[in-house]
C-alpha cells in the first residue's frame, strides 16, 4: 500500500516536472524546426541562385570581352590609318607642281595601302591634283580640327570635290592630304549588327566622331559627356562597351539578341550539377545539426562544454538546533533564453551513455573550486555530491575524487557520495567499488530511500553511512496515517542499522517537528532554505554554523 502510494507520487512528480520541461522543450524544438526548415529552403535555393547569378555574370563577361574586341577593331584600325596616312604623306612630301611623276607617285602611293582612298595636292590653298589626275578648279583646301602627335593634321569629315565617295576622313601633312572612307574603319562590325563609333578623344578634349556603324546609339553615345558613365546604354536595352586606345576611343554596342544571354543556359545547365551536390551538402548539413540540436544528450553534451551548467547548493541542517552541516551540490543548466532545463530531465538522458561521467566530474570539480576552503577549515561540514549507477561502476569518480577533494586537502569524510537504490541494481560492481570508497574516507548516502529498490539485502551487506528519506514520504506527514507509519519503519530500521538519517523535502513546520520529535538528525528542504548559489549559501553557512540564528524561530 505505502510502495503503490509512493510510486504513484514518484510518477507524478517525475511527470508533472517531465511535462513542465518538455512543454518549454517543445516550443524550443518548434523553434529550431522552424529555423531548420527555413535553413534547408534557403540551403537548396542558394546554390542554383548563385548559380544562376554565376551563369549571368559568365554571359555578360563575354558580351563583354565580344564587345571589347569589337571595340577594338576601329581603334587598331585608325591607327593603321594613321601610319599609313604619314608613310603615304612622306613619301610624297616634296613633290611639287603637278606632273605626271607627281600624279603617278600618288597613284601609286593609293594603290599600295588599303585604307587611303585618294591622295590629293594643293597649291595657294586648292586642289591642284591627286591620284585621281588633275583636279578641277575651285576645289578649297579644308581646315585641321587636331594634329595628331606624329605631325599630321586630321579633319574628321569632308565631302571630296573629285569623287563622289561622300563623306571622307582627311589627313594632312605639308602640301598633301590623303582621303579615308570612314566605313573602311567600321564595316565589318556594322555587317553584323554591332553599332560601333570611332572618336579621337585626346585628354580634356570633347570627342570628334570619326567614323560610326550601325545604329545610331554608339554615335549618340560618344557625343554624350562623360562617356565612361554612358557606356552601359541602359536607355538603349544594347549592352555597350568602351575602348580607349591613347586619344582614340571606340564604343561597341549589340542589342539585346546579340548579346551572350544564350550562354547563361548554357553555362547554368553545366553548373548545375555542382550546385545540386551544395545543395545536398547544406541540407544534409542542416538536418544533421538540427538533429544533433534536437537531440538532447548532444545538446547536454555542448552545454557542458560551453558553460551553461552550473552548481547551486542546498544547505542541509541539524534538525535539533538549526545548525548547518553542511550543503547537497546540484546541478543548474541555464539555456540562452534564460530558462532552465531540469536536471530530472536531462541527467536520466546523460546516465544512458558516459556522458554522466563527463558530468559528475564537473560537478565534483566545481564543488570542490567552490568549497575548498571552506570544507578544510570546516571539516565538520561535509558536501553532498549525486552520484549515478555509472560514476560507481565505472570507478572513473575515486579518480576524480582523489584529484579534486583529495589534491586540495578536503578530508574525504566531508565528501559524502548520495547513490539512489535504483543505481545499486548491479550488486556485485557496487559493492566492491563502494567499499573501496568508504574504506579511503569517503561517506555514502542512500538517496531517495524507499522508492527504488526492492530487495533491501544490499543494506546489510554494504557499508553505508546514512538513508535520505524521499521527499514523498516526508509530503504525507501530517496527512497520511499508512505512509506515516512507513517513514516511521524508515526511520526505525535505518536507528537499527545505525544509519545516520537526512529526510529531505521538508515543506512546512509540521514536517520538521514531526522529524524532530522521530529523532532524524539532518533534513534539508524549501521550509529550512532552498537551493541557492554559492556566496548566499557561504553567508547561509556562516549564519548558520552554530545553529539557527536567533531572529529564526526554529523550534515551534
Ligand atoms: N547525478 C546528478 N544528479 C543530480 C545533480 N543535481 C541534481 N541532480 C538530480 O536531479 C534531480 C532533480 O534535482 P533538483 O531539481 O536539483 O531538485 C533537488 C532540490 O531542488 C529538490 N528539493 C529540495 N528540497 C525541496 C523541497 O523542499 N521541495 C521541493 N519541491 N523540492 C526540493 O529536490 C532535489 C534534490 O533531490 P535529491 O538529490 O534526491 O536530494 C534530483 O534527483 C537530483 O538528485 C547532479 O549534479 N548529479
Amino acid at each position: 500500500m505505502a510502495r503503490t502510494a509512493c510510486a504513484m507520487k514518484q510518477l507524478r512528480r517525475v511527470w508533472a516536472l517531465a511535462k513542465f520541461d518538455w512543454v518549454k522543450r517543445l516550443r524550443n524544438r518548434r523553434r529550431v524546426a522552424l529555423v531548420a526548415i527555413v535553413a534547408i529552403l534557403l540551403g537548396a535555393i542558394a546554390p542554383v541562385a548563385l548559380t544562376a547569378w554565376l551563369a549571368s555574370v559568365m554571359a555578360e563577361r563575354n558580351t563583354h570581352e565580344t564587345l571589347n574586341l569589337y571595340g577594338s577593331v576601329p581603334v587598331i584600325r585608325m591607327e593603321k590609318v594613321i601610319e599609313q596616312a604619314h608613310d603615304v604623306l612622306q613619301t610624297v612630301e616634296g613633290m611639287t607642281g603637278c606632273t605626271p611623276e607627281h600624279i603617278a607617285a600618288m597613284r601609286n602611293a593609293v594603290m599600295q595601302s588599303y585604307f587611303i582612298d585618294e591622295v590629293g595636292y594643293f597649291e595657294d590653298g586648292e586642289l591642284a591634283c591627286s591620284s585621281w589626275g588633275m583636279a578641277p578648279p575651285g576645289i578649297a583646301e579644308n581646315r585641321i580640327d587636331f594634329v595628331l602627335p606624329n605631325g599630321v593634321g586630321l579633319r574628321a569629315s569632308i565631302t571630296p570635290g573629285q569623287t563622289d565617295a561622300g563623306s571622307v576622313m582627311a589627313l594632312h601633312l605639308g602640301a598633301h592630304n590623303v582621303l579615308v572612307s570612314h566605313t573602311r574603319l567600321v564595316e565589318v562590325l556594322s555587317l553584323q549588327g554591332v553599332s560601333v563609333a570611332l572618336a579621337y578623344m585626346p585628354v580634356g578634349a570633347p570627342p570628334l566622331l570619326l567614323a560610326s556603324g550601325g545604329d545610331a546609339v554608339a554615335a549618340e553615345l560618344l557625343s554624350q559627356a562623360p562617356l565612361e558613365r554612358k557606356a552601359n546604354a541602359q536607355g538603349h536595352r544594347h549592352v555597350g562597351d568602351l575602348f580607349r586606345s591613347g586619344d582614340l576611343v571606340a564604343v561597341a554596342m549589340m542589342p539585346p539578341e546579340l548579346t551572350h544571354s544564350s550562354d547563361q543556359l548554357d553555362y547554368m545547365l553545366r553548373l548545375l550539377p555542382l550546385a545540386f551536390v551544395l545543395a545536398c551538402i547544406i541540407v544534409f548539413n542542416v538536418i544533421w545539426l538540427t538533429l544533433r540540436r534536437l537531440d538532447l544528450r548532444h545538446e547536454t553534451k555542448a552545454a557542458l562544454r560551453s558553460g551553461n551548467l552550473r552548481l547551486v547548493y542546498q544547505p542541509v541542517v541539524e534538525l535539533a538546533t538549526g545548525r548547518c552541516v553542511g550543503a547537497e551540490a546540484l546541478i543548474r543548466w541555464q539555456q540562452r533564453d534564460g530558462s532552465y532545463i531540469n536536471p530530472e530531465v536531462f541527467i536520466p538522458v546523460a546516465e544512458q551513455s558516459a556522458l554522466i561521467g563527463q558530468i559528475s566530474t564537473f560537478v565534483a570539480r566545481r564543488a570542490c573550486e567552490d568549497l575548498g576552503n571552506l570544507l578544510r577549515t570546516h571539516p565538520e561540514a561535509h558536501l553532498s555530491l549525486n552520484m549515478t549507477a555509472y560514476d560507481v561502476t565505472s570507478g572513473d569518480i575515486v579518480r576524480t575524487l582523489e584529484d579534486t577533494f583529495g589534491r586540495a586537502g578536503v578530508p574525504p569524510t566531508s565528501v559524502w557520495l548520495e547513490l539512489t537504490e535504483r543505481s545499486l541494481i548491479d550488486f556485485e560492481t557496487s559493492c566492491g567499488k563502494l567499499s573501496a570508497l568508504r574504506d579511503a574516507g569517503y561517506r555514502i548516502v542512500i538517496d531517495d530511500f524507499g522508492t527504488g529498490y526492492s530487495n533491501l539485502q544490499y543494506l546489510q551487506e554494504m557499508k553505508l553511512d546514512a538513508l535520505k528519506i524521499d521527499k514523498s514520504f516526508v509530503d504525507v506527514i501530517g496527512r497520511q496515517t499508512a505512509n506515516r507509519s512507513v517513514i516511521e519503519t524508515i526511520i526505525e530500521l535505518a536507528t537499527t542499522l545505525e544509519l545516520d538519517i537526512v529526510a529531505e523535502g521538508i515543506e512546512t513546520q509540521a514536517q520538521l517537528s514531526f522529524l524532530r520529535q522521530r529523532n532524524v538528525r539532518l533534513g534539508q528542504g524549501y521550509f529550512i532554505a532552498r537551493p541557492m548559489e554559492l556566496a548566499d549559501f557561504v553567508a547561509f553557512y556562516a549564519a548558520w554554523k552554530d545553529g539557527a540564528p536567533e531572529e529564526v524561530t526554529w523550534v515551534a
